[in-house]
């Protein structure tokens, strides 16, 4: 591997920090996201407001560099797996401190903290499979220090015996659709339609635990039905997908479903697409 100077390294985790922040103010300005905070409202949200989600964002950048300094070309070790649970949970702390208690990007550093972590530990740059795989070895480690505790999203993960956030990070996260967004861009797709149809593809089989949790699995058939049929009406630049677009919209309102999950998965989905590198033999 190539060795940088001290220099070189904090430029490159300075900037890991910086990209994972704007994701999340991109995943959350994007618009028109069915039940999630857009800039048009804020969906199925009471406590939830645009402003709130980008003043979160920020909050969490100083985390996120945290966490790539920790991980700056280190192995994954439970040592370190210990290492990055402290800083995510203290990440947690300073966004709750930052929205006046809301959660509001728990999901989010997860998923980013383990991608930055792992971007980290590959100096900064390696391919998107790479990069997936590194962040599940290390979600795949014990954390002997993490809290017991028995929150909503494990409770449907039990209730309805589905994978969540965790397992979709052990499992190299099967959602990051990176693919997707490429296709809607070569199909000649603006980036925000790309994006919504990478949102979309998503949701069409997520077991998004916000939705299970808020609206039962009637919530979640709903969303997943609905994505597939936007993307079957030829996704968001067409009228017809965006007419589907609408009525998903419409129908997770009246179910009070919002999928958090996804959105968490769009952003890291927009994280591996600005930082991986792009290997030489890929179909692109
Ligand atoms: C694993 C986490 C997300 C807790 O998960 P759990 O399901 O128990 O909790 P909770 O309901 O509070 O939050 C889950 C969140 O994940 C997102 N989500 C929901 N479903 C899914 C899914 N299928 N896949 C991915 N993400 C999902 C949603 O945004 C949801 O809000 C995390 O908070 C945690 O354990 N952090 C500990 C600190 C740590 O180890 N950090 C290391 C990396 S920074
Ligand atoms: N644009 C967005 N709009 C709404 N939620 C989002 C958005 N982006 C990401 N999320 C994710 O959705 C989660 C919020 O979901 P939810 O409101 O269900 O959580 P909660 O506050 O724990 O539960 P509830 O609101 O049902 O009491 C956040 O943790 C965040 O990770």
């Amino acid at each position: 591997m190539k060795l940088l100077s001290q220099t070189q390294a904090e430029a490159q985790v300075s900037q890991l920090a910086a990209i994972a922040r704007d994701c999340l103010i991109d995943e959350a300005r994007l618009s028109p996201k069915p039940g999630l905070v857009d800039s048009r409202g804020n969906g199925a949200h009471q406590d939830l407001t645009l402003a709130l989600m980008e003043r979160s964002a920020r909050s969490l950048q100083p985390t996120f560099l945290q966490l790539a300094r920790q991980c700056w070309q280190r192995p994954a070790d439970v040592a370190l797996r210990e290492a990055v649970g402290r800083l995510g949970r203290e990440g947690e702390r300073q966004m709750m401190a930052a929205t006046g208690g809301v959660n509001t990007h728990r999901g989010a550093i997860w998923a980013l903290g383990l991608l930055v972590s792992a971007a980290a530990m590959n100096g900064g740059g390696a391919d998107a499979e790479r990069l997936a795989r590194t962040a599940a070895s290390l979600a795949s480690l014990p954390d002997r220090a993490a809290p017991k505790l028995f929150s909503k999203g494990l409770k449907a993960t039990h209730r309805y015996r589905v994978p969540g956030a965790r397992e979709e990070a052990q499992q190299a996260f099967p959602h990051v659709v990176r693919l997707a967004l490429l296709r809607s861009r070569a199909a000649g797709a603006s980036e925000s339609e790309a994006r919504l149809d990478a949102l979309m593809a998503i949701m069409t089989s997520l077991s998004d635990t916000c939705v299970l949790s808020r609206a039962g699995l009637e919530g979640l058939q709903t969303m997943q039905a609905g994505a597939r049929a936007v993307l079957l009406a030829g996704g968001c630049m067409t009228a017809q997908g965006q007419r589907a677009l609408a009525q998903l919209d419409a129908d997770m309102l009246a179910l009070n479903a919002s999928p958090g999950g996804a959105a968490d998965l769009l952003a890291a989905t927009l994280f591996i697409d600005r930082v991986a590198v792009t290997a030489h033999h890929s179909f692109l």
